[in-house]
C-alpha cells in the first residue's frame, strides 16, 4: 500500500526576493512524498499567505487525506478531496511522478504529450529603487527575457531605468496588484513607451473590472485573479493571457485541463511559478511547452537548489531528468 510522508524544507535565496507586497530571504516549500512498491513519488509546493495559505495549513490540508492517498486514490479521485491550492499541488505531482515511476514511463507520456523540449525562461528583477533595478538587470543584460516587479507609484522610472540598462531584453512587467484602476491607463502608456509585451496582473484581483473597459494597448495577463478552470470564462472581458501556476491550480492535473480550455477561449498563456526548487519547476515544464511566456526562473533565485535540479543554461532550460520528477 502506498505511504506518504510530508516534510518541511527551507532554501536560503541569493540576496532577497521583493515584491509589492513584500521581501523574502527563503524559500520555504513543502515536500509530499508517496512510496509504493520500491518507487517515489515526490511533489513540491509553496504556501502562499495572499490565498490565505501558511506551512500549517498546507500540511494540515495534506495530513487531512492521508487515510485516502495511503488507500491508493489517484490523480482524478484526490481532485474531489481537496480544493485547487498547495496541498492538492505537492500531492498531485507526487501521483503523477509514482505513476510515472511505477509504469516506467515518462510522466509526459502518461499525459499524453510530446517530450519536453529545452524552453527559455524570464528572469525576475525584484522591485526596488529605479538604481537598483537598473544594476540587476545589466547583470541580467545577456538574457532573452526579464520580468520586471513593479509597485504602483514611480513604475515609468523604474521601467526606463531597466530599458536602458538592458536595451535588447524582451520586457514584462509583474504589478503583483499595486496599480490603482485611476493610474491603470497612465502606467499602461509607459510600459508601450518601452516596449514592454505583457502587463501581469496590474489590478487587485475582485479590483479588476476596470479592464474590461479600458483600451488593453498591451495584453494583460491574469495572476491572483485566476486559480483554476472555473473562473476562466468570466475573466475573458478583462483579460488577454492567464499565468498557470501549479501551486495555485492545485497540480498538474488542473493545469493540464485549464491550459485546454484557456486555448480554445483564446487566452494567451504564461507558465508561472513561486520561489521554489527544481522539484516545483519540473512539473509545471508539461505546461510550458505549450505557454507564450515562460517563467520558471524560482531556482534562479536560490543559493543552493536540490542535488538533483533541472540545469539551466543561462535562461534555457533543460528537461527534467527522472531522478528529479516525472
Ligand atoms: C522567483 C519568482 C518568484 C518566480 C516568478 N518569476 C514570479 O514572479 N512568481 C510570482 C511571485 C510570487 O512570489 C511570492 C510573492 C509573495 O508575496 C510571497 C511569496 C512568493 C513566493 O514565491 N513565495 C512566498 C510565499 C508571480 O507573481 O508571478
Ligand atoms: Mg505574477
Amino acid at each position: 500500500m502506498p505511504k506518504l510522508s510530508v516534510a518541511v524544507e527551507r532554501f536560503p535565496i541569493a540576496g532577497k526576493f521583493v515584491i509589492s507586497r513584500g521581501a523574502k530571504t527563503e524559500a520555504v516549500v513543502v515536500v509530499a512524498a508517496i512510496e509504493e512498491a520500491g518507487c517515489r513519488g515526490r511533489g513540491e509546493c509553496v504556501p502562499y499567505a495572499r490565498y490565505g495559505e501558511t506551512i500549517e495549513s498546507v500540511t494540515r490540508q495534506i495530513e487531512s487525506v492521508r487515510a485516502r492517498i495511503e488507500a491508493g486514490v489517484d490523480c482524478a479521485g484526490l481532485q474531489m478531496l481537496l480544493a485547487p491550492g498547495a496541498a492538492r499541488n505537492a500531492l498531485d505531482c507526487a501521483l503523477w511522478d509514482l505513476a510515472a515511476k511505477r509504469r516506467g514511463v515518462p510522466a509526459h507520456e502518461l499525459a499524453g504529450l510530446a517530450p519536453p523540449a529545452p524552453v527559455t525562461t524570464a528572469f525576475t528583477i525584484s522591485v526596488g529603487a529605479p538604481a537598483e533595478m537598473a544594476a540587476a538587470a545589466a547583470k541580467a543584460r545577456e538574457r532573452p527575457l526579464l520580468k520586471i516587479k513593479l509597485a504602483g507609484e514611480g513604475d515609468a522610472a523604474r521601467i526606463s531605468a531597466v530599458r536602458a540598462a538592458a536595451p535588447d531584453a524582451t520586457l514584462i512587467v509583474d504589478a503583483n496588484e499595486a496599480w490603482t484602476p485611476a493610474d491603470l491607463d497612465r502606467h499602461l502608456a509607459a510600459c508601450a513607451a518601452t516596449g514592454v509585451v505583457l502587463v501581469e496582473q496590474p489590478l487587485p484581483a475582485g479590483r479588476d473590472a476596470a479592464l474590461a473597459r479600458t483600451e488593453r494597448i498591451i495584453p494583460i495577463c491574469a495572476d491572483e485573479s485566476v486559480h483554476a478552470r472555473s473562473e476562466l470564462d468570466e475573466l475573458r472581458e478583462r483579460y488577454d493571457a492567464i499565468n498557470v501556476k501549479l501551486d495555485k491550480a492545485g497540480g498538474l492535473t488542473e493545469a493540464l485541463a485549464m491550459v485546454e480550455m484557456a486555448e480554445k477561449l483564446g487566452f494567451g498563456l504564461v507558465a508561472g511559478c513561486m520561489v521554489a526548487t527544481s522539484l516545483a519547476m519540473a512539473p509545471a515544464l508539461l505546461i510550458a511547452a505549450r505557454a507564450d511566456f515562460v517563467d520558471l526562473d524560482g531556482p534562479l533565485l536560490l543559493a543552493r537548489d536540490r542535488p538533483e535540479g533541472l540545469v539551466y543554461e543561462g535562461s534555457i532550460i533543460r528537461p527534467a531528468s527522472p531522478a528529479l520528477w516525472g
